[in-house]
């Protein structure tokens, strides 16, 4: 008859900690409780099968969600009250032969070390176990019993043994016996006389647990902790051995990083913790879908918890709830994980071994069952069986007499640290008498090859004894059996070799991906910090510049005047080498495949400054417009033609700073025309200059340029529309400005330009007089230049 017992779920809400905000949307109700549940903060707390917690829902909160559990405890409940509960039955199980697992669930912070662990004066679930086993020890007369303690910790997905100082812990394998109980290699195992010696040993452990402060618990636990205490009963008259065992299991709470505020390390572990919890809830998900296969591999915490879930022990999930607002979700996600393992069913077996020498093999021989110790935890199952149990619970272990026998290697308890079968337990010399009721028992494939054996030997040969064809049944048996070991054995290594190989894979996989991100991500910083340092650079140089005027007057930006690095750029041409190769690569730029290029190519240096001179015109106009970019475009242009003019440079870089940097660019007013005869002491320029002066207004053409005298007459005898006659005469500029555009900058541009720079008022109005004065001087020289250098 199948044996089950459900995972039996004891909630607990812990009381409220200081500084925290708790509304009353979380409480504990008892059977007699109000509507509203006003009695769950009696001086009592309560355990019932009726009693629920009940939740609002953050979302809509005239709605409750209820969670009916066997047991349910309030933020007033003791330590005592829990034990003597839910912790107490469950020792004379543990004293049957059986495997009891406890486990603390919850987020962060809600309590489950102070449940399990305690305080000094609170004492947990941990110390009151170890206690009451060791009262309890000798209440069987029939056996000799020993307690030893394992204690190991699941950190970061490895394991630790937390009984060795924490220099000397190798990080420990999880394998699986050929029944399929999985065990911790290597994990020491301390014989444990009294409750005293158990908590010198007990508190040092745990000094050695991983441990950190998080904003939300200055002592947060930073792994799952496992504490195994093992009873050893040894019966003299039978010659077996009798191991019960308790696992003591304080999980670390799951962590929503915004609010714990960790750091690196912390989130590392926090991402560790989350991960396997996160298997834990896939693996009770897929145990209540009844799927095919349960994920317990794909961490070592649902490995080592195989037992308790699904597997042959009895389980108790206390699940530990916090009241503060900000744990409302993560209550809610607690919950319902409670209610999902609620339903899970366990197949608690006995763990019962013969310690005589193994009879000879006989396919008729009686199978012999250890009915004594099966009917006490049968009887015992049932009396801890709440009322989410489904029905009778009878643990039973029908292959132990096929196994008798052959198992027979006493577990030894002699020296203090001796590597020893924990979780599971089968250890590496010392082997379970558990086997998986859920069908991969070795066990159980035996009896099957037994019963197919038998046959032939009830068809005795003719010519042999009774004795000879027994002799020869069994020992066709035993090669058989022998073959079916040898044959499940390399199936299991095999197994556990594909799983090595995926495991590696998927790490060599997660560890490239992680250094390709890396490497993408410095290779991206490199380039931010390039760009930052390229960006301070010009902008230190532009605040160099600028250092004479204040960046801000009346609270208004005031961008930096055109021509303010004439000085500072003619002191320092020779030296400030990142500029020129900007400027020479600007050049290049704009030369390389420009039709202006080629057309400068045939002109006449004199048509070129003129065809130059035109373009800073009409570049000017467009930024006094506003439109840098056009602007800027056509400066470029004329940069083609006075390739040598620094003025013109300058004016480039500062546009395309402007623009660069979304500020606007003011240029200074148009600037008079100079008296030439006063710059120039050549002759040759004297006689240029007088050749334009007479063509001022009559806007010549030259090699197909347009000058800038032409544009300048155009814009200051119209007042609106384009010169037609422009048009026709300057060919290249209409390429460059729709003539709509024109005729609205030709208007918006008429101003006299010439009063302004002798009018002080005016330039008092944009602040230093003398200032104003020497850039106006400087933006004269933009322009002039052209018409001087030439
Ligand atoms: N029932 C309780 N009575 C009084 N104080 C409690 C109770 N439960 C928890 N606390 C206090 O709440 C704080 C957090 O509890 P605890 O460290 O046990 O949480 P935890 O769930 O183990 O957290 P973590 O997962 O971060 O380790 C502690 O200061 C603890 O003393």
């Amino acid at each position: 008859m199948a044996a089950t017992h459900k995972v039996k779920i004891a909630a607990r809400l812990r009381p409220r900690l200081e500084g925290e905000i708790v509304d009353d949307q979380l409480k504990v109700i008892h059977p007699g409780d109000d509507s509203n549940g006003s009695s769950s903060n009696s001086s009592s707390s309560s355990f019932s099968a009726t009693s629920y917690i009940a939740v609002t829902n953050p979302r809509d909160t005239s709605q409750i969600f209820k969670f009916p559990f066997s047991s349910c405890y309030d933020e007033n409940s003791t330590q005592e009250e829990i034990f003597r509960n839910d912790v107490e039955p469950l020792i004379d199980v543990v004293y049957s032969g059986v495997t009891v697992t406890i486990f603390a669930y919850g987020v962060t912070s809600s309590g489950k070390t102070h449940t399990m662990q305690g305080t000094k004066s609170q004492p947990g679930v941990i110390p009151r176990v170890v206690r009451a086993m060791f009262e309890r020890k000798d209440t069987f007369p029939q056996y000799r019993t020993s307690l030893s303690v394992s204690y190991m910790e699941i950190y970061k997905d490895e394991v630790y043994d937390l009984l060795v100082t924490r220099e000397n812990a190798p990080k420990l394998p999880v394998r699986e016996n050929d029944a399929g109980m999985v065990f911790v290699a290597n994990l020491s195992s301390v014989p444990i006389e009294s409750a005293e010696e158990f908590e010198q040993i007990y508190n040092q452990a745990t000094r050695n647990r991983s441990v950190g402060s998080t904003n939300l618990n200055r002592a947060s636990s930073r792994s799952h902790a496992v504490l195994t205490v093992e009873a050893t009963m040894i019966h003299d008259d039978s010659n077996t051995t009798l191991t019960g065992k308790i696992n003591l299991v304080d999980l670390a709470g799951s962590e929503n990083n915004k609010q714990t505020g960790n750091d690196a390390t912390r989130m590392a572990e926090s991402a560790a913790i989350n991960k396997s919890l996160s298997v834990l809830g896939q693996v009770v998900h897929a145990l209540n879908q009844g799927a095919p296969r349960i994920p317990y591999r794909n961490s070592r915490l649902t490995r080592i918890l195989q037992d308790a879930l699904g597997g042959n022990s009895v389980a108790l999930l206390i699940c530990n709830l916090a009241p503060g607002v900000k744990f409302r979700q993560d209550t809610l996600n607690t919950l319902n994980f409670a209610v999902r393992t609620k339903n899970i069913e366990n197949k608690p077996v006995v763990n019962e071994r013969d310690n005589r020498p193994a009879p000879k093999p006989h396919f008729s021989a009686p199978t012999t069952t250890q009915t004594s110790s099966k009917a006490a935890s049968s009887s015992l199952l049932q009396a801890i069986a709440g009322p989410s149990t489904g029905g009778v619970v009878q643990a039973s272990n029908p292959t132990a007499g096929a196994m008798r026998g052959r198992m027979s290697l006493a577990p030894n308890h002699g020296s203090s640290r001796v590597p020893r079968a924990s979780l599971g337990g089968v250890g590496n010399h010392y082997q379970s008498f558990a086997l998986p009721a859920n069908g991969g028992a070795g066990g159980r494939r035996l009896t099957s090859i037994h019963e197919r054996q038998a046959p032939p030997a009830q068809a005795p040969a003719p010519g042999l004894t009774a004795e000879e064809i027994e002799a020869k049944i069994s020992k066709a048996v035993s090669a058989a059996v022998e073959a079916e070991v040898a044959r499940r054995l390399a199936e299991k290594e095999k197994e556990w070799q594909e799983e090595q190989k995926r495991l590696e894979t998927v790490i060599q996989e997660k560890s490239e991906e992680a250094a390709a991100a890396a490497a993408a991500a410095a290779a991206e910083m490199n380039r931010m910090n390039e760009m930052n340092r390229r960006q301070s650079e010009e902008h230190r140089r532009y605040s160099r510049s600028r250092s004479r005027t204040p960046e801000r007057k009346d609270g208004r930006d005031v961008t930096l005047p055109s021509g303010v690095l004439t000085p500072l750029l003619k002191k320092h041409r020779d030296l400030d080498q990142e500029l020129k190769e900007r400027l020479l690569e600007l050049e290049r730029k704009f030369e390389k495949g420009n039709k202006e290029t080629q057309l400068a190519d045939v002109l006449s240096p004199v048509s070129k400054k003129k065809t130059g001179r035109a373009y800073v015109a009409l570049a000017r106009a467009h930024s006094e417009k506003g439109d840098l970019e056009v602007a800027l475009d056509l400066y470029r242009k004329a940069e083609t033609y006075v390739p040598d003019n620094i003025k013109l440079k300058e004016r480039i870089i500062e546009i395309e700073w402007a623009v660069k940097n979304g500020k606007p660019y003011i240029p200074s007013p148009k600037p008079p025309r100079k008296q030439k005869s006063k710059k120039s002491s050549s002759s040759r320029l004297r006689k240029e200059h007088r050749v334009e002066s007479e063509n001022e207004n009559t806007a010549p053409v030259e090699d197909g340029g347009l000058t800038a005298d032409s544009v300048t007459s155009s814009r200051e005898s119209s007042s609106s529309g384009f010169d037609g006659s422009a048009t026709m005469k300057a060919p290249l500029l209409l390429a460059t400005l729709p003539p709509a555009e024109f005729g609205t900058e030709l208007t918006n541009t008429k101003r006299p330009y010439m009063e302004d720079v002798k009018t002080p008022v005016k330039r008092q109005r944009r602040g230093d007089v003398g200032y104003e004065i020497e850039t106006i001087e400087e933006e004269r020289e933009v322009e002039v230049s052209l018409e001087v250098e030439a």
